[in-house]
């Protein structure tokens, strides 16, 4: 395989699929795209039309092709289970979007199944992993240079939430990605969950309270809260800020040029997470190809027992969130698969 392009499935052709398929036709070296999937056909062919490859109506005919060498999958995750379990049972490579499944139990299944073929071959699509500014800061948690970590204050503004967007989402749609980064920063697990509201913002649809609160209890005694707020009509705004015994370090701050123009002096702030993160998703999908191809994955992505995390915690979240009291999260012992 590592002298040939690796031959890849899409499953999903909206927003997210799109910009995969983009990436891999422009960007991605060693891998094309050789089919797209979506039960809206019209989408398929035309997110095939930019990268060269046909349109199919059926994901699992895509997943089973035998032109089809690893699967990226990028459709709504309450799809997301049966999909993984074609794709490990043909024992093909696959990208998966965040989340890896809606909830934990179905997670586990993906792991049961995954251990069963006795053989690593899920990648969850947690890109901020990938992330310049993310990958520094894990390094100045990782050599001490920041002491032991005491807190993180975290902030992840959304420009508008689309149509539909629910309270619920905003734990297991957009926190998940705090819930990640947190176990991955401080290779810590998450202990419990809790989740406060004040006045929504007048931009919020009805029914959706916006921003919310979330604090995160971690095995190591860190303490982490969430601002997240999903109508925050500025712009797109992912930030992280580490309080260490020996000092503090924070991420996502405004970056880019600082221009003075028009009586008036300032910079610009991203539009959303594929312009903010467009780099972390290009290094993702990158690396994930190159380990594709020699057969193996790539040890610093997030594997399925993170997606199992993670779920684990979102659903703490969502119970939390409507009960407002304080939720442990509840994980099983990781297997020795996943160590
Ligand atoms: N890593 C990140 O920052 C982001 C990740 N995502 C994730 O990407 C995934 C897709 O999200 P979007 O592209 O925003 O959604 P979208 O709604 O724009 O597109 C989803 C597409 O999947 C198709 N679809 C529905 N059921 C399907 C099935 N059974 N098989 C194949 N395709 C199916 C739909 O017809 C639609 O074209 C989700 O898991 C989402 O959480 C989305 C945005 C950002
Ligand atoms: O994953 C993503 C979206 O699905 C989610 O809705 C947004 O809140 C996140 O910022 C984005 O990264």
């Amino acid at each position: 395989m590592t002298n040939q392009d690796l031959r890849v499935g899409l499953v999903g052709a909206g927003k997210m699929g799109a910009d995969h398929a983009l990436r891999i036709h422009e960007r991605i070296s060693g891998a094309r795209l050789v089919a797209v999937a979506d039960p809206d056909l019209d989408r398929a062919q035309q997110v095939a039309d930019t990268a060269g490859a046909r349109a199919q109506q059926d994901p699992f005919e895509v997943i089973a092709a035998s032109d089809v060498d690893a699967v990226v999958i990028a459709s709504p995750g309450v799809v997301h289970e049966p999909l993984l379990l074609a794709a490990i049972e043909r024992g093909v490579p696959v990208l998966c979007e965040k989340p890896l499944t809606p909830d934990p139990k179905s997670s586990l299944r993906v792991l049961e199944a995954e251990e069963a073929r006795g053989r690593r071959l899920v990648q969850v699509g947690f890109m901020r992993r990938f992330d310049a500014e993310y990958a520094e800061l894990k390094r100045l948690l990782d050599t001490g240079e920041l002491g032991r970590p005491l807190l993180l204050h975290c902030a992840h503004r959304n420009p508008t939430a689309p149509p539909g967007f629910t309270s619920q989402m905003m734990i297991f749609d957009s926190v998940v990605h705090e819930f990640d980064a947190t176990r991955w920063l401080l290779g810590q697990e998450l202990t419990a969950v809790s989740v406060r509201a004040g006045h929504s913002t007048a931009l919020a649809a009805e029914g959706l309270v916006d921003p919310q609160v979330v604090s995160i209890e971690t095995t190591g005694g860190v303490l982490v809260d969430v601002e997240i707020f999903v109508n925050c009509g500025f712009g797109y705004q992912v930030r992280c800020e580490a309080v260490g015994e020996r000092g503090t370090a924070l991420i996502g701050g405004d970056r880019g040029p600082v221009l003075h123009r028009g009586g008036q002096w300032g910079g610009a702030i991203t539009a959303d997470f594929r312009d903010r993160f467009g780099a972390a998703f290009d290094r993702e999908v990158q690396r994930w190809a190159d380990a594709a191809r020699r057969g193996e994955v790539d040890r610093a992505a997030a594997s399925a027992w993170d997606g199992y995390a993670a779920a684990a915690a979102c659903e703490a979240g969502v119970q939390a969130q409507a009960s407002g009291q304080r939720t442990e999260v509840e994980l099983v012992d990781r297997p020795d698969f996943y160590a």
